[in-house]
């Protein structure tokens, strides 16, 4: 997409000292810290690692290794910035009871439980709460402080406590990291939207589930449509120089 113009969008003019400017497409962010969350979608080994959901599925996830590296340091920039740091789960019991049954469609549409249904071996451990699938990758673990939330749909507003916690927070601009891009990462950022959220992606710190056009076309929806793009070099440059304020005033 050809950028006309790259100014500066601003939620709340009155919060000018406390902002950083996070240089995106197809205009910068201007955000404080203080009322923004990093949001981490899925970073489990059903989604990132070779023997997950998502490769057994024929995703290729060959390609997951810098998305987690990536999500690794906008993490540690976003903890020395005060920046709160919210990782989902994506799953349900291993009983599949939270997935639904025939009369929802994500019980025809899950390709974890289509997956589950040719292979029944896999029953009980696909994206099922307490399994090796349903963890996070060991590179990505929370700490005090971080927010974990279980999801049981792709968007991460749907029946989770996000929305609430958010606003308890005062928090009104998020970064999304995850994988993967085109379903729970656009979802949950599509629904961010119509709850009047500011998000901004960093491509670099996402994957697709499915061929590299999905990515482009996920990436062109967000900076089209629904929010922002960027990156995580970036995102750590700038919110570095809000980290450096932070320690002059401490
Ligand atoms: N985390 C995701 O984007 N999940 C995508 C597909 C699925 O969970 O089946």
């Amino acid at each position: 997409m050809k950028i006309v113009e790259n100014s500066v969008v601003r939620r709340d003019p009155g919060s000018v000292d406390s902002e950083v400017i996070l240089p995106a497409r197809p205009e910068s962010l201007a955000f404080s810290p203080q009322q923004t969350a990093l949001i981490v979608i899925d970073m489990q080994n059903a989604y990132a690692s070779p023997g997950g959901y998502l490769d057994l599925a024929g995703f290729d996830v060959s390609h997951t290794g810098p998305v987690i590296t990536n999500i690794k340091r906008a993490i540690a920039a976003a903890r020395s910035a005060g920046i709160k740091v919210i990782f989902f789960q994506n799953g349900w019991d291993n009983q599949y009871v939270e997935a639904g049954g025939e009369g929802s469609p994500n019980f025809h549409k899950s390709n974890a439980l289509k997956t589950m249904r040719k292979r029944p071996e896999l029953m009980g451990k696909l994206l099922a709460k307490g399994d090796w699938d349903y963890d996070l990758v060991d590179e990505l673990q929370p700490q005090p402080g971080d927010i974990v939330l279980p999801k049981p749909r792709y968007s991460g507003f749907f029946n989770t406590q996000l929305d609430s916690l958010l606003r308890s927070y005062g928090i009104h601009h998020l970064v999304f990291t995850g994988i993967a891009t085109n379903v729970c990462v656009e979802s949950t950022l599509r629904d961010g939207f119509f709850l009047e959220y500011f998000s901004v992606v960093l491509e670099d710190a996402t994957h697709q589930a499915g061929p590299e056009f999905v990515q482009k076309a996920a990436i062109y929806n967000i900076e089209t449509f629904f929010g922002w793009v960027s990156n995580v070099d970036n995102f750590c440059n700038t919110v570095a120089k809000s980290s450096e304020k932070l320690s002059q005033t401490t």
